[in-house]
């Protein structure tokens, strides 16, 4: 497979087509540590994961609560709380750095948007802001309308945003007006956390395909995703599953049931693949199996044909761990992070002579 790269930081590209510049996003032994000051021990957030992402393509970062998922999102955006310490390498296009630069977009969970302002008028002043200052304000205009196609946000382009005693938008749309917001300066990495938290299935499906058409324009989408139906896991391209820190599997979104399968846990038919991957490992499943039991609310279970049922979420975690590591999945992630860096950094050296 080819690798386009520029050698720039960042740039202009161009509108209503692939974007311009490609990001190629490789990080290895990621490893952060919440370090422990007086009493109590220091803490693993994040254990060694390595992994890549690809222009043109989605990958969701998916694992239960609190295993990790903003955390290597905000070590991939360079934007970790000062409390934390980071090791190991993020390299964006063969350059290792923090990528808190242009070129770069970060939507977070919560949406800051002001309530008395139109769709278009928060697009248009947001614009106004961080598009070039030499840019004509016809272009402006067209980047704004084209923004709110993009987004789907045509139908409420007028509508005044709301608050709590406004009524306005609906959730879906002002999580669609973050990403159209972020969208403006046209970013080849887009990296999302949690967009579709709270939104009814058919929300969440829209926004995951609008993330899908970012990716088809070129850039390198990134989202975590907690709990995502079968119409939207089927959206996907890549998968990054995490389990308290560490990495269960990671590789193509449908290659994922298969590994299971192979790792001794497969999907039970009807079920849908993202909760099977979730309950397989959230260890909260077993804190309440044992306090339900304790109360005597739940009976002890019998061994049971069903893998899943005989094991506790710990010991699948542990062993599905073990099997990604010496599987195929992770020999190729390993090999595609080599390809990348080599093909980056050669492309580099070939600009550097030019
Ligand atoms: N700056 C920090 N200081 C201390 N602990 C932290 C810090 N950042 C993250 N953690 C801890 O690391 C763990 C992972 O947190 P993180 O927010 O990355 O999980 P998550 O998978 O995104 O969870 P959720 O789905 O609930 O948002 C949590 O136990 C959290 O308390």
């Amino acid at each position: 497979m080819e690798i386009e790269v520029e050698d720039g930081d960042g740039g202009s590209g161009s509108r209503g087509g692939n974007v311009g510049v490609v990001a190629h996003l490789v990080w290895e032994d990621l490893t952060v540590v919440v370090p422990s000051f007086g009493s109590g021990a220091t803490r693993r957030v994040l254990q060694g994961l390595s992994g890549y992402a690809e222009p043109g393509r989605l990958m969701a970062v998916m694992g239960p609560s609190g295993s990790g998922k903003s955390t290597l999102l905000d070590s991939l955006a360079g934007r970790l709380s000062r409390n934390v310490i980071l090791s190991g390498n993020v390299v964006l296009n063969g350059k290792k750095r923090s990528l808190d630069h242009d070129g770069v977009a970060y939507v977070t969970q919560e949406d800051v948007l002001l309530g008395t302002l139109t769709v278009k008028e928060t697009l248009t002043y947001s614009a106004q802001l961080r598009l070039p200052t030499i840019m004509t304000k016809e272009k402006v205009n067209s980047i704004v309308e084209e923004t709110i196609k993009e987004m789907g946000l045509e139908h409420c382009a007028d509508q005044l945003i709301g608050s709590w005693h406004l009524r306005g938008i609906s959730s879906g749309e002002k999580k669609r007006l973050s990403i159209a917001l972020e969208i403006l300066t046209q970013p080849h990495l887009l990296l999302l956390d949690e967009p579709t938290s709270g939104l009814d299935n058919a929300s969440a499906f829209f926004i995951t395909q609008t993330l899908k058409n970012a990716a088809f324009n070129g850039r390198t989408v990134i989202s975590s995703i907690h709990q995502p139906s079968s119409e939207v896991f089927a959206l996907l391209d890549d998968l990054l599953l995490l389990s308290n820190g560490e990495t269960v599997y990671f590789g193509e979104a449908k290659m994922a049931l298969q590994f299971f399968a192979e790792a001794g846990f497969p999907c039970p038919s009807r079920r849908n693949p993202s909760d099977h991957f979730l309950h397989c490992t959230n260890s909260s499943f077993d804190t309440v199996r044992s306090t339900l039991i304790r109360s005597h609310k739940m009976h002890e279970p019998e061994q049971s044909s069903d893998s899943l049922m005989n094991l506790g979420a710990v010991e699948i975690k542990a062993t599905l761990i073990e099997k990604y590591n010496c599987s195929k999945y992770a020999t190729k992630t390993r090999s595609r992070i080599r390809e990348i860096s080599n093909t980056v950094r050669n492309l580099s050296i070939i600009y550097e002579l030019n």
